[in-house]
């Protein structure tokens, strides 16, 4: 089973002097998946992203990466790649001769790949000659995952490798990272967009606060959330309302309160726009509220969450463990 795992930590812990940045962190990576970390900022993803690419070293607990445990020098681990922070490039080189000089210092061989090969990969070849300096940071983002190829690491550690991409320029990021998962690559990111992840993510863990408050599939944590703010536009919104008024586990909320916002709902005073009804219900008693709805005779126009399922079981994850960490 050990083989079968990129990543084993256990109860990893890390302080910056009074700083705790990760507090008792477990993580387990399977080779050929891609797992998401996510969190609020300064949850600890980044000091976590660092200690799998050997740039600091924890406190405390254990840590085995490709089946090797890491020790107390600072070091990349055999076989990882990646980067935090941003990726390290030089601006007056071009993209071709960043990776040339990087490719330099992996020395070929066939557990490197050539430059050529992973600016196709990432779709620089246009650029490849242009300076580094005058890249969007779309770019710059796809020039660090170029160079974390030459590697053909079996570990990919990327920090928010979504950071700046134009909806293409994401998609095609995606499609590198899912063939490389495919020929058995584990892939680590963080990042700070729910669509990254529940188009990427086979896993996920939910830092906050220094801890993981959550670990598992991406469809758990969609899961992992009570009752859900629905959007509710219909032919007759005041009977709507009387009718969600009237039906068991239906709370109307003012549609006007941020929709982020969880807690006990708010009073059902009038809302700004009159049209539109916000309440919170589990899904069955949805249901009901529709078949209300249609047996009055009112039309149902729009029924939506108003934050996406995921986004939800973020917000409501993280809040608490967020504002502990906070005090
Ligand atoms: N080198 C450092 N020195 C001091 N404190 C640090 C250092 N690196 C991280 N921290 C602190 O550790 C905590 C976790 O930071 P980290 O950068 O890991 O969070 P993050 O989840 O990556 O945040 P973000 O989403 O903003 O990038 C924060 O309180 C941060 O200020």
């Amino acid at each position: 089973m050990g083989t079968l795992l990129a990543v084993r930590a256990r109860g990893i812990g890390k302080c910056f002097d009074d700083v705790v940045a990760l507090d008792g962190v477990d993580l387990e990576v399977t080779r050929g998946r891609i797992y998401g970390l996510v969190g609020p900022n300064g949850a600890g993803k980044t000091t976590l992203l660092g200690l799998l690419l050997g740039l600091a070293v924890a406190d405390s607990g254990s840590l085995e990466i490709l089946g090797v445990p890491v020790g107390r020098a600072l070091a990349a681990p055999d076989g990882v790649a990646g980067f935090v922070d941003g990726p390290g490039l030089y601006p007056s080189l071009t993209a071709r001769q960043n990776l040339t000089a990087l490719a330099a210092l992996h020395g070929e061989g066939p557990r490197t790949a050539g430059v050529d090969d992973v600016l196709h990969q990432v779709g620089l070849t246009d650029v490849a000659d242009d300076r580094a300096r005058g890249f969007s940071l779309g770019m710059r983002q796809r020039l660090g995952l170029a160079a974390a190829l030459l590697a053909r690491p079996r570990l990919l550690v990327l920090d928010e490798p979504s950071n700046g991409l134009d909806p293409a320029g994401q998609q095609h990021v995606h499609g590198v990272l899912t063939r490389l998962a495919a020929d058995g690559t584990a892939v680590v990111l963080s990042s700070h967009r729910m669509d990254d992840l529940e188009a990427l993510c086979s896993e996920v863990t939910v830092l906050a606060g220094g801890r993981a408050v959550f670990s598992g599939p991406v469809g758990e944590l969609a899961a992992a959330h009570g009752p859900l703010d629905y959007r509710l536009v219909t032919s007759d919104p005041p009977a709507a309302r009387r009718l969600a008024a009237g039906t068991p586990g239906v709370r109307v909320l003012d549609a006007t309160r941020p929709p982020h916002e969880t807690g006990p709902p708010c009073d059902t005073g009038a809302p700004r726009d009159p049209g539109r009804l916000v309440v919170r219900a589990p899904v069955p008693a949805l249901d009901t509220l529709v078949a209300a709805l249609v047996q009055a005779g009112v039309a149902v126009r729009e029924l939506t969450p108003v934050v996406s399922p995921l986004e939800a079981a973020f917000l409501a994850l993280t809040a608490g463990q967020q504002q502990e960490a906070d005090r």
